[in-house]
């Protein structure tokens, strides 16, 4: 329990098409290790406990099996948080989470609900079929979700994409409980702190939107 009292337990959603690392991100944040050998995964999830601003949480990670629609609808009702996770290497991978993002929106009725857009395997730049631009833009389409390019073959950003879900969903979470001061969906991602760390410069601008720089 942490210093203020607060724990709470949270279903992240790890989503996304098969290959593009969501395994790999998990077992990164969950372990600290880089799994070579594409396994591809049927379904797993992970434990782990965290603290967040000074919160203790517990996360419950559900790391899915690619496209797999069984699984995704039950992962889009139990999800309190998604990590949308394309590669880099793929523009295809971009495109099914259009689909994906419009499916948490209907599912949640809530177009402000908890998302964090993961680029991965920025360590393949010399591959890179996804221009940051464009997929910053997508995430600003979005409504100004955050958007980070991850390697999880070195370990890049990959604490900042789940910390940054979590803390949506405590914003949310601290909202539903506080209503009258204010935490409506639409304040939620005008100002953050500034983080150091994982090597990635973040970028904000007035409205909150930002993009993870390596
Ligand atoms: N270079 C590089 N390769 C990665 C990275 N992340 C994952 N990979 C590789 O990509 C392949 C697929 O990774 P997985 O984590 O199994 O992908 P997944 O999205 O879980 O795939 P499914 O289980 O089929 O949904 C593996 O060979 C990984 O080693 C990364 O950040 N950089």
């Amino acid at each position: 329990m942490s210093r203020s009292g607060y724990q709470r337990e949270y279903h992240i959603a790890v989503l996304g098409s098969g290959g593009v690392g969501k395994s790999c991100l998990t077992m990164q944040f969950v372990q600290g290790v880089f799994v070579e050998r594409y396994d591809p995964t049927i379904e797993d999830s992970y434990r782990k406990h965290i603290d967040v601003d000074g919160r203790h949480v517990v996360l419950e990670i559900m790391d899915t099996a690619g496209t797999e629609q069984f699984s995704t609808d039950m992962y889009m009702r139990l999800g309190q948080g998604f990590l949308l996770v394309f590669s880099i290497t793929s523009a295809s991978s971009l495109r099914e989470l259009i689909d994906l993002r419009e499916q948490i929106v209907r599912t949640k009725n809530d177009p402000t609900f908890p998302i964090v857009l993961v680029g991965n395997k920025s360590d393949l730049e010399e591959d890179r079929a996804v221009s940051r631009a464009k997929a910053f833009q997508l995430s600003q389409s979005w409504g100004n979700i955050p958007y980070y390019e991850t390697s999880a073959r070195r370990a890049t950003n990959i604490n900042e994409v789940f910390i940054d879900v979590c803390r949506q969903i405590i914003r949310k979470d601290l909202a539903r409980a506080r209503p009258e001061e204010g935490g409506g969906g639409h304040t939620r991602r005008r100002r953050r702190r500034r983080r150091a760390g994982g090597g990635g410069g973040r970028h904000e601008d007035e409205g909150g939107s930002r993009c993870v720089i390596l």
